[in-house]
């Protein structure tokens, strides 16, 4: 690595997440649509012994020492590197974060070490960065054919929510899969219609921890969102709009009337695999 070297860290998005199941180990079996935003983290690596230099307005959310996921990723690729984060994304938030750093430094130092997923079940998914079905703990990636393009709302309530905090509180573990084979989803009104018929078993379980969730959704709602839904643990949620100006003037409507909340718009990231 002789150049300091650029890589993305797309927000993640579960359009769909069902949990359908639990292992013994307090793991749970999931069934999730992933895609991938074009915005998101921006991780650097300089050559240089293993540190992390963190910027960017969600900077000051996390510790550098000793557990940030860039680190613990390089760690794992037995790699030393100048690491820079620039923390676009809110932390703990369901769209990645960490996981998408990780694999975004994994992908910078072009190393894929074994276990990946001890670094959290997002990594793989991350690593890929495209439109997936995942399932088993999040291990198991297939490949989507292409989407059609999506005008993407996040809102987020200004607060982290803890993922097995949100796991420990899921009432029904065993809910029913999406369907196999998934139908085509290549042209919009497919995808959101689908989508209707989806749902994210950990929206429940998230809001009765946090209800301000619920505001979130409703003000997504309220904006002729086609679509409102919670990615992940949360707390962000998501609309989908019509096109990339509703989904700006649903923004700005939505920050001006919550100036605590973090609300961003976006289109999906360039498939890179
Ligand atoms: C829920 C999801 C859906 O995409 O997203 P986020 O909310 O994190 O974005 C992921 O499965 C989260 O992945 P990640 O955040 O990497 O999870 P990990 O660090 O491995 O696990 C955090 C905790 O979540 C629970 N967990 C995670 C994954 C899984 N399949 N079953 C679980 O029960 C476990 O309690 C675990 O201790
Ligand atoms: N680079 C990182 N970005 C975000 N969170 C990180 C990072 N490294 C470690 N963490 C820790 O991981 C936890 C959850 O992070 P995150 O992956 O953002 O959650 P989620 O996947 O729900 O968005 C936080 O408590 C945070 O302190």
């Amino acid at each position: 690595m002789p150049q300091p070297r650029r890589e993305a860290a797309p927000a993640k998005l579960n359009l769909s997440l069902h949990v359908t199941g639990r292992r013994p180990d307090g793991y749970h079996l999931l069934d999730s649509l992933v895609v991938f935003l074009e915005l998101g983290d921006m991780v650097t690596v300089a050559p240089g012994p293993l540190s992390l230099r963190l910027t960017g307005p969600f900077a000051q959310g996390l510790a550098v020492e000793p557990d940030n996921l860039c680190l613990r990723a390089a760690r794992l690729a037995g790699r030393e590197a100048r690491i820079t984060l620039e923390k676009n994304l809110p932390v703990a938030s369901g769209i990645g974060g960490g996981s998408a750093d990780a694999a975004a430094v994994l992908r910078a130092l072009e190393a894929r070490p074994e276990r990946l997923e001890t670094l959290g079940a997002d990594v793989p998914v991350c690593l890929a960065s495209r439109p997936v079905r995942m399932r088993g703990l999040g291990e198991i990636l297939t490949p989507l054919p292409p989407l059609p393009p999506l005008a993407v709302l996040l809102v987020n309530p200004g607060c982290g929510l803890s993922t097995p905090q949100v796991f420990k509180s899921l009432m029904r573990r065993d809910n029913p899969p999406m369907p196999d084979p998934l139908p085509d989803l290549s042209d919009a009104g497919m995808l959101i219609g689908f989508l209707q018929d989806c749902r994210n078993d950990l929206e429940a379980p998230a809001i009765a921890l946090m209800p301000e969730i619920s505001a979130c959704l409703a003000a997504i709602r309220a904006e002729g969102a086609q679509l409102a839904r919670m990615s992940g643990s949360g707390a962000t949620c998501f609309g989908l709009f019509a096109g990339a100006a509703e989904a700006e003037a649903a923004r700005a409507r939505i920050a001006a009337a919550n100036p605590g909340w973090w609300v961003a718009t976006s289109g999906l990231a360039p498939a890179k695999l």
